[in-house]
């Protein structure tokens, strides 16, 4: 054997095996940046397109990664604006962000709608059949508040209190809802019909109209995107002079994920509008006359209270609507010495909400009648993001899943988180005594 010299190359281990083989390799560095590849790419080409929760979970990911110092750099200055920028305008990066100011903007618009109505001798008031009134503002603010959801949400299902029956055999009655219509489209101050109105959806003759309030027919409240509306609740307090509410609120898979409640006899002159999301608290500004604006909102939390005793309590004007008697046994029952404030429609969830009131309670005449959702479901996620609780009144949470009225539910109670305990026990004690147990069907 020749001895080794300092030419020779030097001994050599023999070459590591790469543990992963080439393809592997492809596959795990693939599947590390294809997935943010796509979001960006999805992001910037069709936010709008992705499922929300997934847009959601996206429009995170991906402005952490533009934004953070070390991952950045993948996408030069200029792009990663327009993916902020998009996704922001789009969503204000928050899940719902959009739906819930197109909601707020179409409520505010129907609000113009019905406070015009009410201002005016003409209110064209029918009888449904159920014997309740209806007049040319529900219609009216019931077409404009679907035209805003057909323009910005054309696949979402939607129910909704009215629908054009009673307009379609009453041609003078349609008329006038017509004339009321266009006028709020054109109510701004300029009296053109503005971008923020065609953002917000025409309505350009009479047949149209029809076909939006027919919009709201969706009888499954339980699947997908459901918008529910009342155009307004409190019917008999607007022809009255009293507190009324248009309430509209978006599920989805049955839970209300936006509520928005627009009061314009509440609080200060003009009325307010509430508006919550899920997660992301409650917030209340003025109601604008103008229909292209939304002035600035603040926070609302419900009032602190530890002591039921210490309540202010809330209840419906109509006595045909709740049973004041056992209402006032459970106030009694409660330790509570106040008058009830008595109030219409929905405008009763905005006032505990604002902090007026900490207890509201809807219990049945009779047992045989069914809540209607559009009745609770903008009210009671605004209360609930504001700090509160509801249930029925055997202590279970509202279930909106069951169509257009609620079938696992019997009356509805609202309160304040400190003194929930207190007020289900007594409530569920007085409603057991007063109409027995009760089970669903269902
Ligand atoms: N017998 C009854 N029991 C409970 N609620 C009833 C009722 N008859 C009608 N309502 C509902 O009560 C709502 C008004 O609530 P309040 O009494 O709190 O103002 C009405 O809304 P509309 O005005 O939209 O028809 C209607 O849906």
């Amino acid at each position: 054997m020749r001895p080794s010299t300092a030419r020779d190359p030097p001994q050599t281990t023999a070459p590591k095996q790469n543990p992963y083989p080439a393809a592997s390799r492809v596959l795990i560095v693939l599947s590390l940046v294809l997935p943010v590849a796509l979001a960006i790419i999805s992001i910037s080409v069709a936010p709008q397109a992705l499922p929300h929760r997934l847009q959601s979970s996206i429009i995170r990911i991906s402005q952490s990664i533009c934004t953070s110092k070390r991952v950045g750099f993948i996408c030069t200055p200029g792009y990663r604006r327009v993916i902020i920028s998009r996704t922001m305008a789009t969503t204000s990066g928050l899940p719902f962000a959009n739906e819930r100011r197109i909601a707020e903007l179409a409520v505010q618009r129907a609000a113009i709608l019905t406070k015009a109505v009410y201002n005016s001798k003409v209110k064209g008031t029918v009888q449904k059949d159920d014997k309740s009134p209806v007049t040319i503002a529900d219609f009216g603010a019931q077409s404009l508040v679907f035209a805003s959801l057909y323009k910005s949400f054309p696949d979402d299902n939607i129910i909704g209190e009215e629908d054009s029956a009673g307009l379609r055999s009453n041609k003078e009655l349609s008329e006038l809802v017509f004339k009321v219509v266009t006028e709020a489209i054109y109510s701004n101050t300029t009296g053109q019909s503005s971008s923020s109105s065609s953002e917000l959806g025409d309505i350009n003759n009479e047949a149209e109209m029809l076909d939006f309030i027919d919009k709201g027919s969706c009888t499954d409240s339980g699947k997908g995107r459901v918008w529910v509306l009342d155009p307004i609740d409190g019917t008999k307090g607007f022809l009255r002079g009293g507190q009324y509410a248009i309430a509209l609120g978006l599920m989805v898979d049955g839970i209300v994920q936006v509520g928005v409640l627009g009061c314009p006899n509440l609080g200060q002159e003009g009325g307010v509008l509430l508006s919550a999301v899920k997660g992301q608290g409650t917030v209340v500004r003025p109601l604008s006359s103008d229909f292209s604006t939304l002035p600035d909102p603040s926070r609302v939390t419900m009032n602190p209270i530890t002591s039921s005793s210490d309540a202010t309590f809330c209840e419906g004007v109509e006595s045909g609507h709740s049973n004041h008697d056992i209402q006032a046994k459970i106030a009694k029952g409660l330790g509570i010495t106040k008058p009830s404030v008595r109030m219409d429609s929905q405008a009763k969830y905005a006032a505990l909400a604002l902090g007026q009131a900490e207890i509201y309670l809807r219990l049945p005449r009779t047992m045989d009648y069914e809540e209607n959702i559009w009745d609770h479901a903008a009210g009671a996620l605004v209360v609930e993001e504001a700090g509160g609780a509801v249930f029925d009144m055997y202590g279970n949470k509202l279930d909106f899943t069951t169509g257009r009225s609620f079938k696992k539910n019997k009356g509805v109670i609202v309160m304040g988180a400190g003194i929930q305990e207190e007020v289900v026990r007594v409530v569920s004690e007085v409603a057991v005594e007063a109409y027995g147990t009760w089970k669903s069907s269902l």
